[in-house]
């Protein structure tokens, strides 16, 4: 082997959340192990579930024929009252991958069955504590990345689950942010034809404007700019940035944020050097001309980007999430309750997520400094 490279053994492993259990976070897991394409990463699989579902899922796949053979896996059962301490990492980590299984299940049990396509709140408190789990294996640098599965926001939200701040479950966005000590996070969705960074994300559309301010568009071109360059090497990346405005404004008659708050910061950041535009009309920006000669977009809104990017790409894009002092990517899907259990979800968006994850956990590795 040569100097600085690492061995696979030496990897760490890649943890997957498959989030929601009536959704098709257990399928699309299940499509790839069955297809051997959980062991493209060289790194170990652990994937969050109760054990009795996935089987249960496994068998329901199998009968409909989407899957051609069951995939093996190694169950953990783990101690899931205790996630926040170092007793968590050593129940996992003491254990042995072995190579003749698809990925390491760490239980986390339901607290009640799991019908496919049919959402039971009572089973929320679980979907959240894969995400507590997944945090403390991360940030303890025990897992090199987290990929997420689909979860139901509603049902976290109807089950009274909060956030830390004690405000509303929102997305795994806010979760992770909040868990972090992080003020601000950028979540960016990426396929080939385009990424997207947004200023504000799950907020109804009424409380938008209130959010475009100065410190959150800094906050935002900042992160995506180091993030840029830290995790996917682009060391001058090119951006261009949505007005919130019908044509960005329209010079001051269909609205101010671009004149008061948006173009003011864009130029500090012009002026330091940053390759980035100032506010343009989100219609027209999104065309191939602009696009052809862009690493990244900022919209301002979650259904001023999304929309664009996911019509050039359902099923192939990666969510992200950038400011995170861990590695986090994501399918971009939701649960499909309607396609659980009954074989038709499509597991590429799934695959991507590892992918990028993968990439970046291996850049990080070679980004290390020596000791
Ligand atoms: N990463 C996450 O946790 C995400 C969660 N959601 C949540 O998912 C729930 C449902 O959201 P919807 O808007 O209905 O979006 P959805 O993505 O679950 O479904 C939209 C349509 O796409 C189809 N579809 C979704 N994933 C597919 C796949 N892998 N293969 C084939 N077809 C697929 C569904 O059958 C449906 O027709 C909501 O609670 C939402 O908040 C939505 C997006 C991301
Ligand atoms: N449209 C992306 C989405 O809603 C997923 O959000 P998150 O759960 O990744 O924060």
């Amino acid at each position: 082997m040569k100097k600085n490279e690492i061995s696979i053994q030496e990897k760490q492993p890649l943890l997957l959340t498959t989030g929601e259990p009536a959704g098709i976070g257990m399928d699309v897991v299940l499509l790839l192990a069955a297809e051997n394409k959980l062991q493209d990463f060289q790194r170990p699989i652990w994937v969050t579930a109760d054990a009795t579902a996935m089987q249960t899922r496994a068998d329901e796949l199998m009968a409909t024929g989407a899957l051609k053979r069951c995939p093996t896996w190694q169950t953990i059962n783990i101690d899931t009252d205790d996630v926040n301490t170092e007793h968590l990492t050593k129940q996992v980590t003491q254990q042995n991958a072995d190579a003749d299984h698809a990925f390491i299940l760490l239980n986390i049990p339901c607290a009640a069955p799991v019908s496919c396509g049919q959402i039971n709140i009572s089973n929320s408190a679980m979907v959240a504590k894969q995400l507590e789990i997944a945090h403390t294996l991360a940030t303890n640098k025990t897992a090199a990345a987290i990929v997420t599965g689909p979860l139901q926001k509603s049902a976290l939200i109807e089950a009274g689950i909060k956030l830390l701040d004690g405000t509303m479950f929102s997305g795994h966005t806010e979760f992770f942010m909040q868990q972090s000590g992080c003020e601000k996070v950028v979540m960016m969705l990426a396929n080939q034809a385009m990424k997207v960074a947004l200023v504000t994300t799950h907020l109804p559309l009424k409380d938008v404007p209130a959010a475009i301010t100065s410190d959150n568009v800094r906050q935002t071109v900042q992160i995506v700019v180091d993030d840029m360059r830290e995790k996917f090497g682009l060391m001058q990346p090119r951006i261009l940035v949505c007005g919130l405005n019908p044509h960005a404004g329209e010079g001051g008659h269909l609205g101010v944020e671009e004149i008061d708050i948006i173009n003011p910061v864009l130029k500090e950041f012009i002026k330091a050097g940053v390759d980035i535009s100032e506010a343009m009309p989100a219609d027209t920006l999104f065309t191939p001309k602009h696009l052809a000669n862009c690493d990244a977009v900022i919209a301002m809104y979650h259904d001023q980007g999304l929309p664009v990017l996911k019509s050039h790409g359902f099923g192939d894009t990666v969510n992200l999430t950038l400011g995170l002092p861990y590695i986090r990517t994501s399918v971009d899907h939701g649960t499909a309750l309607d396609l659980a259990g009954r074989g038709g979800a499509s597991a590429t968006s799934l695959y991507q997520a590892l992918v990028m994850a993968n990439e970046m956990a291996d850049r990080s590795i070679v980004n290390r400094p020596l000791a």
